[in-house]
């Protein structure tokens, strides 16, 4: 008997770490941080001379946590290229087109507003070249939408900042694209794996290959992490993956869907229809989350548990935005959409203290930036989301735009 602990009079409370912290993973606990500035993965163009200091997001970030990340998740990336292999991934029609005068009047860059001219260059450089442009693009949806803010209008869905912005925030020449298919290609239907995640709506399955990955269009990974140019084109436009990542709030399905309603892919009467609807269930500021987050299950959560999908077209490239979630336990379908992807979105919440949680050890804004430079996406874009929250502070602006 003496041999055998006494489990009867054990204390629980002594038997527990002192670090221990519901929620937290020991791979979350265990993570190093980057010890030196040397080694930076992302290098962010600085945008004004006047603004100076602050941690740099590449800070977080170490080729050595980047192999890490790569490791560990490798699993869930040859999952992503088995069901490409496998030929689950269907091709897509382009929601949108460019009027002739369009095409041939503003410069591509003005039409593309997410590629600009030179991208493609940067695309065909090796993914383990250690730069990608970050952009910050100060972006709002309206606070009618908001849950901190609700009900003031929406007209401001996507601005730039009231100040001086000209060198940092770039709005989208959004005119410059028409719907060629009126008929929005996701918000109509239930897919078959919608269908069958509704049949089991308490039942989450976050270690599970997403299963939207069937709907992704097939561009040209490989085993390797290697150049992710674009190489299958659609018509005569090249094709290009883009993933909307970042902490799980920061707005990214609101984002997108607020421009997807302003590009025309989504009609007034289905945003009303949504308003509605998300307003009788309690969600009213989910309304136009609701584009992109179609599942009963996420409407339910207010949470995007699986990629979604949507396509548009510039004058020069099938675009193919891939709304990832961002909650921590559906990181592994986060990934099968980055696997995907050519460039990345990252939303970031300017929210005082959100923001900060992001790139807490455990932050998904900082980890969500690891895996996709892990996974090879080379070109990132950094959006700042909800500045109506901080009064539109250009000096909160500026202190995110230079972490
Ligand atoms: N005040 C304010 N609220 C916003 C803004 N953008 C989004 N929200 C709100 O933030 C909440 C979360 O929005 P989502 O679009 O679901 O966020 P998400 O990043 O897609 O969430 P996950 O995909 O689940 O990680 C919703 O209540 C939105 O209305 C904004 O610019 N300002």
């Amino acid at each position: 008997m003496a041999r055998h602990r006494n489990f009867h009079n054990i204390d629980l409370d002594d038997e527990r770490d002192d670090d221990y912290s519901y929620g937290r993973s020991v791979e979350e606990d265990n993570a190093p941080m980057s010890p030196t500035t040397a080694q930076f993965i992302y290098r962010r163009r600085r945008l004004t001379s006047s603004t100076s200091g602050g941690t740099k997001l590449s800070e977080f970030i170490s080729e050595e946590d980047a192999a890490d990340y790569a490791a560990d998740y490798a699993l869930d990336y040859d999952d992503a290229l088995e069901a490409e292999a496998a030929g689950r991934i269907s091709d897509h029609q382009p929601m949108f087109h460019l009027d002739d005068d369009q095409a041939a009047g503003p410069t591509s860059s003005a039409i593309n507003p997410f590629f600009p001219p030179g991208l493609e260059p940067r695309l065909a450089a090796s993914a383990s070249t250690p730069v990608a442009v970050s952009t910050p693009v100060t972006v709002s949806t309206p606070a009618s939408v908001g849950k901190r803010r609700p009900q003031e209008g929406e007209s401001s869905a996507v601005s730039s900042s009231k100040a001086d912005s000209s060198a940092r925030a770039t709005n989208l020449p959004l005119e410059h694209l028409k719907i060629a298919d009126k008929t929005p290609t996701r918000h109509n239907s239930k897919s078959p794996s919608r269908t069958g995640k509704q049949q089991q709506p308490n039942v989450l399955t976050p270690n599970s290959s997403s299963q939207r990955l069937t709907q992704l269009p097939n561009s040209s990974s490989t085993p390797t992490f290697s150049s992710r140019t674009l190489r299958r084109p659609t018509g005569t436009k090249p094709m290009i993956n883009m993933v909307v990542v970042g902490h799980v709030d920061a707005g990214k399905s609101t984002l997108m869907g607020h421009m997807l309603y302003l590009l025309g892919a989504v009609d007034q009467r289905t945003i009303h229809k949504y308003k509605q609807e998300s307003q009788r269930s309690g969600k009213a500021s989910f309304a136009f989350a609701w584009v992109l987050d179609e599942t009963e299950e996420e409407r339910e959560r207010g949470v995007t548990m699986d990629i979604a999908k949507t396509t548009f077209d510039t004058d020069s490239k099938h675009v193919v935005l891939l709304d990832a979630p961002g909650h921590k336990d559906f990181i592994p379908n986060m990934i099968t959409g980055a696997a995907q992807a050519d460039a990345g979105l990252l939303v970031v919440n300017a929210t005082r203290g959100e923001f900060e949680t992001g790139f807490d050890q455990g932050g998904q804004t900082r980890e969500h930036a690891m895996l996709l430079r892990s996974l090879g996406v080379a070109q990132l874009a950094v959006a700042v989301n909800k500045l109506d929250t901080i009064e539109w502070s250009q000096e909160r602006f500026d202190a995110i735009s230079e972490t």
